[in-house]
């Protein structure tokens, strides 16, 4: 035989039982490595249901690094692992979402307000699947589909709230970030849209929220166009409150915007209110909701109140998922009234054994605005909310 020094070293290094269990260690050392890098990849691809629990939000962030194509590196998956619950909040982007368009979302969500959807992303919960989601998960079953239902709006009614409650629901599969698809992404096409979609199984609804499509006049012959028999789901708020929440989350990010009164008029002296201010007009709700009816029947969408949302949220569960068609499994006994934040938590968020609130950027403290401005702007939404709750054969109780 050849005599190799390596051989040589190697057999004499090998020859103490001590030094045997260092290279037998080592080598394990490496396998184990080798399968949490594999596992890390895998993860990514899996349903969100069980992403969500090691997905990584904040951009700049070292949790949701990314890379040149979008991909996040391994680095950052590891340290997007679940952390021993850091406070959610959920309007972020899902590691899902990673084409070269993901890129204009992420820009396009740090502009203007929408930027508040990323602050408040720090970590999500961890999230251990559902069985139905789990069985999924092993045998590699289910798969993306087109959403069946989508909270269009209202932008600050309780979007959020709303969906994150929903995600209790073992029939419900829902995209954590905004895919904003009917109203800046839509020349991305339905498949890139399917993409982002969590998988499911039989009988479970695939979801999401994207607030701004309410106020999209595109949005609905678009969605129309996808399905006609989506189901629609707003969520309505006071518009005046919905407004100063509006400004409120604008005023967080930019502290130098001018007075909350000084947009609200055209004209201070003659009071005249300024429509072209999205706080304002977003809240002019039966005119967006004309837009819908043009596509949709009133029977396909559900509005739900951001005010009982808050203070009765089994009651508005309870509705939604008669609507949705799915068993009543939401409860009662899945809330508590946290004293401290102000709202409803979860006990147990999907998943996880721990409450769950939403993050500090759901519940800011609102400016205080001049009464005579707020008297103002309800003179300004009184006839407008008359002719919502007729539309809709419900009084929302906002004057
Ligand atoms: N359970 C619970 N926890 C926290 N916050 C709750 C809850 N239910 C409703 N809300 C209200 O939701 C408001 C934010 O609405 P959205 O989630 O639709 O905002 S966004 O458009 O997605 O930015 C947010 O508005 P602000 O209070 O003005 O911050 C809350 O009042």
């Amino acid at each position: 035989m050849e005599y190799s020094p390596l051989c040589h070293s190697l057999h004499a290094f090998c020859s103490s039982p001590v030094k045997k269990k260092l290279v037998l260690l080592s080598i394990m050392f490496l396998i184990w490595v080798y399968m949490l890098y594999s596992c890390v990849g895998y993860c990514s691809t899996m349903p969100s249901s069980v992403a969500d629990g090691y997905r990584a939000k904040e951009p700049g962030s070292a949790v949701g690094r990314r890379t040149e194509g979008g991909r996040m590196d391994v680095v950052s998956r590891l340290l997007a692992a679940p952390q021993p619950w850091e406070d959610v909040e959920s309007d972020y982007e899902e590691p899902s979402i990673r084409t070269a368009a993901s890129r204009d979302l992420l820009n396009n969500e740090l502009d203007a307000d929408r930027a508040d959807e990323w602050d408040e992303a720090r970590g999500a919960p961890p999230r251990a699947p559902q069985p139905s989601a789990m069985s999924s998960f092993s045998n590699g079953s289910g798969s993306k589909k087109l959403p069946q239902a989508i909270i269009i709006g209202v932008k600050k009614g309780g979007t959020r709230a709303l969906l994150e409650f929903l995600r209790v629901h073992p029939d419900i599969r829902a995209v954590g970030a905004e895919p904003h698809f009917f109203d800046r992404n839509y020349d991305n096409g339905l498949e890139w849209y399917r993409d982002l979609m969590p998988k499911t199984l039989e009988g479970q609804i695939t979801m999401e929220k994207t607030p701004s499509y309410f106020v999209t006049r595109e949005a609905p012959a678009r969605i129309s166009a996808m399905s006609r028999d989506t189901k629609l789901i707003v969520v309505v708020r006071d518009p005046v409150t919905r407004a100063i929440s509006d400004y409120t989350q604008t005023l967080s990010k930019k502290p130098d915007i001018p007075s909350f009164e000084s947009l609200t008029f055209k004209n201070r002296t003659t009071g005249l209110i300024d429509t072209s201010w999205s706080a304002v007009q977003i809240g002019i709700y039966a005119k967006h909701l004309d837009n819908w009816l043009q596509y949709f029947p009133m029977e396909q969408i559900l509005f739900v109140s951001g005010e009982r949302l808050i203070s009765d949220p089994a009651g508005e569960l309870g509705r939604v998922q008669d609507f949705l068609g799915l068993k009543r499994i939401i409860t009662d006994k899945h809330f508590y009234f946290n004293q401290t934040k102000g709202f409803p938590c979860l006990k147990k968020a999907e998943g996880s054994s721990k409450p769950h609130c939403l993050g500090k950027t759901k519940g800011r403290t609102h400016p205080n605005i001049h009464p005579e401005v707020v008297q103002r702007l309800r003179d300004f939404y009184r006839p407008f909310n008359m002719k919502f709750y007729q539309m809709t054969g419900h009084n929302f109780g906002w004057d």
